[in-house]
């Protein structure tokens, strides 16, 4: 199994090398690839932790070589927001990052699977489709926006709120990732109940965490470390789906035929394709139908702009 990060110097980038180092299946191989002249150093310091799993670093022309044969891309590569920012103010850069980085995928692995951590997701993840569909190389099953943040949030939030043991909350959180568009299904939540003030209340909490964190670190960058476990959590369900596991389930923001929307994060069996099936998120509260109905215009506009990118 070889797994290439793509921007692994970066703050997420090494919290997610770190974890997929100490993770992986032995006999495994973790490349490492980012622009910044640090990511050979990134390489040869976590190859000093005695695991089997072979690391190695890549520099700004390297990527081929980061990409030969990868079966798992995973793209943290890209400007975080600072205080007073929204994530669709680093299209404008994360945009041709991540389509150069795709049009490597294309070049050097085209059979893999690619989880999209760069911002705008909603945006960002159209933009690889829409260079994989140019080259001929696009197949759905393998393209997923990562949206494992929002959903490991849900359950550090519920499970705090609600003074259970965290490792049995299970939270189903649909949409995108930004803002409303950001949907926790709290009425599916099982074994605890919720008020209508409390819905009211964590749900905006949920859809605005990113923010909190943003402006907690006061313009030294987001989240890192929770979206490092977030991202080493949705690579080992890739993982386990490429091993052949039964049975793995997980969220993610993939695209959508007849849905909601173009892309919309659901809930996907995955296997040795990728996306084997993509499974109904279930019945809606009213006040979740209505947040859902209320998020497409949002969504759908943060899609075109990711589709106009490659193809105006
Ligand atoms: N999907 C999600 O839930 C989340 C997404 N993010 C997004 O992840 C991205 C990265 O965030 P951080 O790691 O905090 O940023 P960072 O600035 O710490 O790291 C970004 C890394 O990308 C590298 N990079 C820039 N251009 C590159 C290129 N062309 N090829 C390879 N590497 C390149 C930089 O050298 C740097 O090492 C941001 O866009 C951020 O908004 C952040 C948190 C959660
Ligand atoms: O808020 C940001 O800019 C980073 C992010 O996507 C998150 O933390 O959910």
């Amino acid at each position: 199994m070889k797994v290439a990060v793509l921007g692994a110097a970066g703050g997420i980038g090494q919290a997610l090398s770190l974890l997929l180092k100490t993770q992986l299946p032995a006999g495994s191989e973790l490349s490492l690839y980012d622009v910044a002249p640090v990511v050979p150093g990134v390489a040869v310091d976590l190859s000093h932790i005695p695991t089997a799993v072979k690391v190695e670093g890549f520099g700004k022309d390297d990527l081929d070589a980061a990409l030969a044969g990868a079966d798992i891309v995973i793209i943290p590569a890209g400007m975080p927001r600072k205080p007073g920012m929204d994530r669709a103010d680093l299209f404008n850069v994360n945009a041709s990052i991540v389509k150069t980085l795709a049009e490597g995928i294309v070049k050097n692995c085209p059979k893999a699977l690619v989880g999209v951590i760069t911002n705008p997701v909603n945006g960002t993840v159209p933009i690889v489709a829409e260079v994989f569909k140019k080259a001929g190389t696009y197949e759905a099953n393998r393209v997923f926006g990562v949206t494992t943040l929002d959903v490991i949030r849900s359950e550090a939030f519920i499970a705090e709120l609600k003074g259970v043991d965290v490792a049995s909350v299970k939270v189903p959180v649909i949409g995108g990732h930004s803002g409303t568009t950001i949907l926790p299904l709290l009425s599916q939540v099982e074994g605890v109940e919720f008020t209508a003030e409390e819905v009211e209340a964590l749900t905006p909490r949920i859809q605005n965490a990113g923010t909190e964190v943003v402006n907690a670190k006061a313009g030294g960058g987001s989240a890192t470390l929770s979206m490092g476990a977030a991202a080493a959590r949705f690579t080992q369900s890739l993982v386990k789906g490429l091993q052949g596991e039964e049975g793995v389930i997980d969220y993610a923001y993939v695209a959508i035929d007849g849905g909601d929307a173009a892309y919309f994060a659901h809930p996907v069996r995955l296997g040795k394709n990728g996306v084997e099936e993509i499974l109904s998120y279930g019945e809606l509260s009213a006040f979740e139908e209505k947040a859902k109905n209320d998020m497409l215009e949002t969504l759908n506009k943060d899609i075109q702009e990711g589709i106009d990118f490659i193809n105006a």
